[in-house]
């Protein structure tokens, strides 16, 4: 028989293994998602309109009889991680439906806000996977110093990448539209307040300017001005309180009472952080008396005592995300410290963080 303690150290490895795999195997959620996408399983089996069963899902697939328990098999990992459901139908058959939370509409415009699993599509794109394969060499030498993961890999930099690649390109600008609508739907409702006392409004690196015409439409008499690289605006039709004006953020930026970063710092590390930041009060610097302040919608990391304060998806989203911009553009997610430190070095006295983004806060920058 063995001795109590063995036993212990047995069932600790046996822990250990458990832990080991689940972790090191976690990429087979992220791709089975990837191919159960390619294969447009959720849309089909949302026109379905009931449940549908593993057979009705091989007809409507065109697969072959002979794979239907793989098919069978993904759909179990995918319900697993929480995309579909199966649900019972008769005594002896089960149906699949897409899960709740894995297709979110809003019941009052499903026009401005759709999230659904497609959302993941661009996050499975080569220039996502690929640069991670570089990470330890980058990590070990000196020469890479410079340069990010994703360079090393693809001999650009990621917005160069998205320059030249239509397709990425094209993917990345619907993955933050898509953010942007949702983020905007709640900035109307929660910051309805400050918007209805200022008079103008620069979204700095505003993309195809999503946030911006949402802005627009709920406040008439709002000037919203949306700022961006000349390539990205180029072509955008502007409307009756909204333009798109192009530049560098770095050089200058349009004059407002109000300059809105949304998911910009993240990208840049602290010197460039500190620049874009400086253009930015000098942009609302005149409008100190009236409300003139920079608005930040980014994500603050809890120190490591608090982290049990936030859930653990929301924690691990944010640390995913942080990997993924030191790893994409040399950027990361910052925590109170660093973000006040900033502020600081920019020259603004005040900040106050309300976190009403779910796994991002609301950092309202006083000049
Ligand atoms: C992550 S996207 C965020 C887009 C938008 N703010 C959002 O969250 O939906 C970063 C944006 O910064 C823009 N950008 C990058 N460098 C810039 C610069 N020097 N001046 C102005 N915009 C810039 C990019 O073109 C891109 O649209
Ligand atoms: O490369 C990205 C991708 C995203 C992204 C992906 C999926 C979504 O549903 C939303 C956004 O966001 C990025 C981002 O905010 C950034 O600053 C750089 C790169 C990316």
């Amino acid at each position: 028989m063995e001795l109590p303690n063995q036993e212990n150290e047995m069932s600790k490895m046996l822990n250990g293994q458990v832990h080991i795999l689940n972790q090191s195997l976690k990429f087979i959620n992220s791709m089975s998602l990837k191919c159960a996408l390619h294969l447009n399983i959720p849309e089909i089996i949302k026109n379905h309109c009931a449940p549908m069963t593993l057979t009705e899902l091989i007809t409507a697939l065109g697969i072959n009889k002979s794979k239907a328990n793989c098919l069978f098999r993904l759909m179990r990992i995918l319900i697993n991680s929480g995309y579909f459901i199966s649900q019972k139908i008769s005594e002896n058959e089960q149906g699949y439906v897409v899960a709740p939370s894995a297709s979110f509409h809003s019941t009052k415009d499903a026009s401005l806000i759709r999230i659904d699993v497609s959302l993941v599509a661009p996050v499975l794109q080569p220039a996502f996977v690929k640069p991670w394969d570089y990470l330890t060499k980058w990590f070990l030498n000196e020469e890479f110093c410079d340069m990010t993961p994703f360079e090393m890999a693809f001999q650009m930099s990621y917005w160069e990448y998205l320059r030249k690649e239509e397709n990425a390109g094209r993917h990345f600008n619907e993955s933050v539209a898509i953010d942007a609508r949702l983020i905007g739907g709640v900035m109307i409702k929660e910051c309805r307040e400050i918007f209805e006392e200022i008079e103008s409004v620069v979204d700095v690196g505003g993309g195809t300017g999503t946030a911006s015409m949402i802005i627009a439409n709920a406040f008439p008499n709002l000037r919203c001005i949306n700022f961006d690289l000349e390539h990205v605006v180029d072509g955008l039709t502007s409307s009756e309180n909204l333009v798109h004006v192009a530049g560098d953020m770095f050089q200058a930026v349009p004059p407002a009472n109000v300059a809105l970063l949304k998911w910009i710092l993240h990208d840049w590390n602290d010197e460039e952080c500190v620049k874009i930041l400086k253009r930015c009060k000098e942009a609302v610097e005149s409008s100190k008396e009236k409300g003139g302040r920079v608005m930040i919608i980014e994500t603050v990391v809890n120190p490591d005592e608090k982290q049990k304060q936030v859930d653990e998806e929301t924690r691990e989203t944010q640390l995913l995300l942080d990997m993924l911009m030191m790893v994409l553009v040399g950027g990361k997610e910052r925590d109170e410290k660093e973000w006040g430190q900033l502020f600081a070095d920019a020259g603004f006295t005040r900040y106050k963080i309300t976190p009403i983004f779910g796994f991002r806060s609301l950092i309202q920058l006083y000049p």
